[in-house]
């Protein structure tokens, strides 16, 4: 066995006089040697928990972790080979940029110490030259070129994550455990690093346990996401299973799917035909999941009564829009979904329109941006397939 390997992992803690609570609930999980899996899932459901188990700062109630098949349950933190890294960096303020990382250097573990923990020079980009290139090239590696001699209280939070985590990378750990490092940044600063923190990893053939609660942080640095709801795992996946296939409704929920409708409804049929047309046909019984972006407004089908659908320089887009047509829905073409405005907003150059579907439920569907449309006017919908997931029948996760 190479890699991680977690086994029916309990982690309590005494909650009152006498209770407990128990945060990880029997877990087992396999990496492999420079895979990256991300813990998923809602705040408090036991990611911290079981990562600081596998770092071996909290005590196992029950279960064991090994790491390439050795057992390291005994033994100490500092000495399992395993690297971390938290949501605050945790640098130095009296050293530099360069001395923070200089310092994981002095930290790197050295060939044949220890079973399974060394690692000759394998021509990762640090792993030759004197200690100042090597500093050099984990800075690179971050996207921080040139800054060695900054003092850290003078970098963005971006750029402190960033040196954390070639701090965190330079002692070349045989596994490397990130709790929630990009979540104190603003979203679009954690869209890049989540992108430039893959990078990193993979460049570095880094094997990775990153816990985060952000779905769209998990799939974009991941290569297997693991959801996980009370203290268990509910479905362990790569991002396109999981989208694809969710195990049930919670995962679905955690994903951001946020509309259900039994298959076998009436509302449903529009879906499951665009789903056979993809050759993804669904059975009797299942349920289908609707993530944002399952309809889309279809304005060449026409929009009816209140409203109209105009493209942002204004042109009416559909023959068939009328203003106060009695009877919503009268103008918009047989066969076609329709869906009645509730609302619109403009976001990342699209427009998002809240529509209430019958048979469904409010639902978001996408629209090009500027679009304008009344609230309580009728617009056809087409499905895009790629939004719709089918639950398994005895999907209870
Ligand atoms: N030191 C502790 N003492 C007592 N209870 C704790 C302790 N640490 C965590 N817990 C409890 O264990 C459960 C799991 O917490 P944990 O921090 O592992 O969840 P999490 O998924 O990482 O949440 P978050 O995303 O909010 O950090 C929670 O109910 C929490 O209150």
């Amino acid at each position: 066995m190479t890699g991680l390997q977690v086994r029916d992992v309990v982690v309590r803690y005494p909650a009152g006089r006498r209770d407990v609570t128990t945060a990880v609930d029997g877990v087992s999980l396999d990496v492999a040697p420079g895979e990256v899996v991300a813990l998923l899932g809602p705040s408090g459901c036991g990611k911290s928990s079981l990562l600081r188990a596998v770092a071996g700062l909290e005590p196992l109630a029950a279960g064991s972790v090994a790491f390439d098949g050795e057992p390291v349950d005994d033994v100490p933190v500092h000495r399992r080979g395993f690297g971390l890294m938290f949501q605050d960096g945790q640098l130095f303020a009296h050293r530099d940029v360069a001395g923070n990382v200089a310092y994981g250097l002095a930290g790197r573990r050295t060939a044949g110490r220890g079973s399974g923990q060394g690692r000759g020079d394998d021509g990762r980009p640090w792993a030759a030259g004197d200690r100042a290139a090597q500093v050099d090239a984990l800075l690179d590696l971050v996207g921080l070129g040139g800054y060695g001699p900054r003092p850290v209280a003078t970098l963005s939070g971006g750029e402190r994550q960033r040196v954390a985590l070639a701090r965190a990378l330079a002692p070349r750990p045989r596994l490397l455990l990130l709790d929630e490092p990009l979540s104190a940044l603003d979203r679009s600063l954690r869209e890049r690093l989540a992108v430039d923190l893959r990078a990193a990893l993979v460049a570095t053939r880094t094997t990775a346990v990153l816990v985060t609660h952000d779905q769209d942080e998990a799939f974009a640095v991941a290569d297997r996401v693991a959801v996980m709801d009370r203290g268990r795992l509910l479905q362990v996946g790569t991002p396109a299973d999981l989208w694809h296939r969710p195990a049930g409704r919670r995962v679905a929920e955690f994903l951001g799917y946020e509309a259900f409708v039994p298959v076998d409804a009436d509302a449903a049929q529009p879906l499951r035909r665009a789903l056979d047309d993809r050759g993804r046909g669904v059975g009797a019984g299942a349920v289908l999941a609707l993530a944002e972006g399952a309809f889309v407004v279809d304005a060449a089908r026409g929009a009816g009564a209140r409203g109209s659908v105009r493209a942002a320089g204004g042109a009416v887009a559909g023959a068939a829009e009328v203003a106060g047509a009695g009877g919503v829905g009268a103008q918009v073409e047989d066969g076609a979904v329709k869906g009645t405005v509730l609302g619109v907003t403009s976001r990342r150059g699209r427009s998002e329109v809240r529509v209430d579907v019958d048979g469904i439920g409010a639902v978001t569907a996408l629209a090009p941006v500027g679009v304008r449309l009344d609230p309580g006017s009728v617009v056809a919908l087409s499905v895009e397939a790629d939004a719709v997931a089918a639950l398994p029948l005895d999907g209870t996760a």
